[in-house]
Formats: structure tokens, sequence, C-alpha cells
């Protein structure tokens, strides 16, 4: 794939810290660095702009930015960089920040499709552009920043933690900012960040790190649902599904959603039919019945058959199930105790039904 893949390898020390990364990854959407503090990802990322030179190969959509020959300075690298604290310049205005990277620092009317009024449009940051950045809240300023970097028409844009010096109401509010950017926006993005919940709403492929290496790199759900990383064997442990909303039943709010294999219904604000929703399913709300149940709150009763199992602890096992009659849908995982593994007799390879409350399902991004 090395044509559409960000492909990356480095090696070699920081101070003490050895670092010694190889990934590759499609070259569209969210790609979601991952790790622990001090793991390496600002490491990473600051390779990949050219701001650290370690050995190694860097290249994007075949275009290559470092090799055993070749390396490119930051300054020629076509990247937008995102930072924890949004570094504005305080003696132009929010429209001259906006436009300082852009070329000929006029409006573009496309930054890989998107034009300067989609940008604002997309950030809500309409009514700032005349202010000065003085007095802009942190929100304020981040989005700004996030701009800043669009505008400059970037093939590759890098966010490092944009959000974690934010506070977690300030946070919830951008975070549906970045969400209807990743639906409208081509350009690929890596984005740093050690709060799983961000990777989990916004990522649409993971690099997982450890110590300077990476521990798995793919399709978030993919590595979310496996069993082998630390990631399911989590207490917190969900996939992320990407659906397709099929109707909406107005009359109790509720949106019908299609997934590889199977449907949900979760309650939501009204969406336009053929739009993508990521519903976020957590392993501990997701029960097991041999048969259908009658009379039950819970509406989303899906076929499932079980992939595999793997005890967590003492008391609990990890299932990893498949949805669909024929178990060829979506990943999910069941979190449940031993005793029910037990008494229920559940095997590999058993056809069952998953039960999962809808109220479980609202996407984190609604109230
Ligand atoms: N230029 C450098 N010189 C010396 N040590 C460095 C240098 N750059 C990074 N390090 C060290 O490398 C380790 C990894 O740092 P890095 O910032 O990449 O981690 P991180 O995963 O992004 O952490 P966090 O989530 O806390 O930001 C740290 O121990 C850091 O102190």
């Amino acid at each position: 794939m090395a044509g559409s893949a960000i492909e990356a390898t480095f090696s070699g020390r920081l101070g003490n810290f050895a670092l010694d990364a190889a990934f590759s990854v499609p070259a569209k959407g969210v790609t979601g660095l991952f790790g622990p503090s001090g793991c390496g990802k600002t490491s990473v990322l600051r390779c990949a702009a050219g701001l650290n030179r370690l050995e190694g190969r860097f290249s994007i959509a075949g275009e290559v930015w470092q090799d055993e020959r070749t390396f490119r300075p930051t300054h020629r690298r076509p990247i937008g960089y995102v930072f924890q604290e949004a570094s504005l310049f305080p003696h132009l205005s929010v429209r001259q920040n906006l436009l300082f990277g852009a070329p000929g620092r006029r409006p573009p009317s496309s930054a890989n499709g998107t034009s300067f009024e989609e940008v604002i449009e997309l950030l809500g940051i309409g009514d700032l552009l005349g202010r000065s950045t003085s007095n802009l809240s942190g929100g304020e300023r981040q989005r700004v920043a996030i701009g800043r970097a669009l505008l400059s028409q970037p093939k590759l844009l890098l966010m490092d933690e944009p959000l974690s010096a934010l506070d977690r109401q300030t946070k919830d509010g951008i975070l549906p900012f970045l969400e209807r950017l990743h639906d409208r926006l081509a350009m690929p993005v890596l984005y740093v960040s050690h709060d799983i919940a961000e990777v989990e709403r916004l990522a649409d492929h993971l690099v997982l790190m450890q110590a300077g290496k990476v521990l798995a790199a793919g399709p978030l759900a993919e590595l979310q649902a496996d069993p082998n990383l630390p990631l399911a064997a989590s207490r917190e442990a969900v996939v992320s599904l990407d659906a397709v909303v099929e109707s909406y039943d107005a009359a109790f709010g509720l949106a019908r959603l299609a997934v590889a294999g199977g449907h949900f219904e979760i309650p939501a604000a009204a969406g336009a039919p053929g739009t993508r929703r990521r519903i976020r399913i957590a392993a501990g709300d997701v029960s097991l019945t041999r048969r259908p149940p009658e009379g039950t709150t819970i509406i989303n009763i899906l076929p499932v058959r079980i992939l595999s199992e793997t005890p967590v602890g003492e008391h609990e096992t990890l299932l990893v199930l498949r949805l669909g009659e024929n178990g060829d849908g979506a990943k999910l995982l069941s979190r449940v105790t031993r005793r029910s593994w037990h008494h229920l007799q559940l095997e590999v390879g058993q056809k069952l039904y998953a039960q999962i409350k809808g109220v479980a399902l609202t996407p984190a991004s609604a109230s």
C-alpha cells in the first residue's frame, strides 16, 4: 500500500530514551498514536515533522520525506502542526493568524477541498475573526490554531495532544468540531493522545506504543477487539463501530443504525439517512443469552457467534463476538463472569444473542 500509505520507521536515541518505531497506516483519515506517558508518541510526531532527526524512513502517499539519502527539513515538509497549547501571534487578529500560513496569506478557495469559509464554519470561529487573540478562551485559541494549520493546506496534519491543556468541559465542547472535521476533510491526520476516549471518538487507525516501540498498528476496531492487546483487557474496553443511519423514529427519538452484520437502535438526535454515526460499545454493557428474551426493556438483541474466550483475572472472562447469524459481521467484546461462562456452558463458535441497552449506546457527543 506504499502509494496510499504513511510509512514510518524511526530508530535511535534521544538522550536516554531509545525509540525503535515502525508502522504503516493508510494516508487518509485519522491515525491515533496512543500509549502511556513517555512511550515516545511526541518523538514519533517530531520525527515525522523533521524536528527530530533519527535514522529511518518516512514517506506519505509515495512521497519520500526521509530515507538513507534524503532528509527534507521541516520547512520543506507540507505539514500543519497543532501543539498542546496554541501559540498564536499576539499582535495579529484572529483572521490574520488564520491566514498566516496560507499561501500568499490570502483566503484559499480550497484547502484539500475545503475553503476558508468551510474551515471557519466547521470550527465555529466566524464570530472571532476580527478579534485580537489576547482574550480568547483556551478552547477558542485551540480552534484558531487548528484552523491556521488547516489553511496552510498541508498534506499531513500533525496534532500533539491538542485537547490535553483544556478542562473537561472545554474538551467536550471541541470534540464535536474535530468529529465534523474528520467527516469532511480529506487530509490524513496523525493524532497523539493518551486519552483513550478521544481516540475512540476520532481515530480510524491506531498505532499503539509502549516504551519506544510499536505494539500494534491497524484499524481501530481491530486493535480494540484484540484480546492480546492491553485495550481489550482493560476494564474500560470498548469497540468503536462506524454505523450508517438507516431511519429515524421521531415519535420516540430513536435512530436505527446499520453496522456490518446487524442493526442498533439508539436514542439520539435525528440524522439524515446515509449519515455516518460512530457508536462505542463497552465490553461491560454487552450481556449474552441463549434465546431471544421476551418482555425486556433492552432494545438491541442481536445474533452473534463467539470467536474467542480469554480469562481476565480470576473471576471474569473476555469474549470476542462477531455479529450476524453466520458470525461474519463486526466484532464486539463482552466481559462476563467466569461463573456465567461455566453455568451457561458457553463455548467458542457457539451462536448466542448479545443484548445491549439503547441508552448505553448514546453517541458520546450527545448529552
Ligand atoms: N531531545 C530529547 N532529549 C532527551 N530526551 C528526550 C528528547 N526527546 C524526548 N526525550 C525523552 O523521550 C521519552 C519519550 O518522550 P515523548 O515526549 O516522545 O513521549 P510521549 O509518549 O509523547 O509522552 P507524553 O504522553 O507524556 O507527552 C521521554 O522520556 C522524554 O524525556
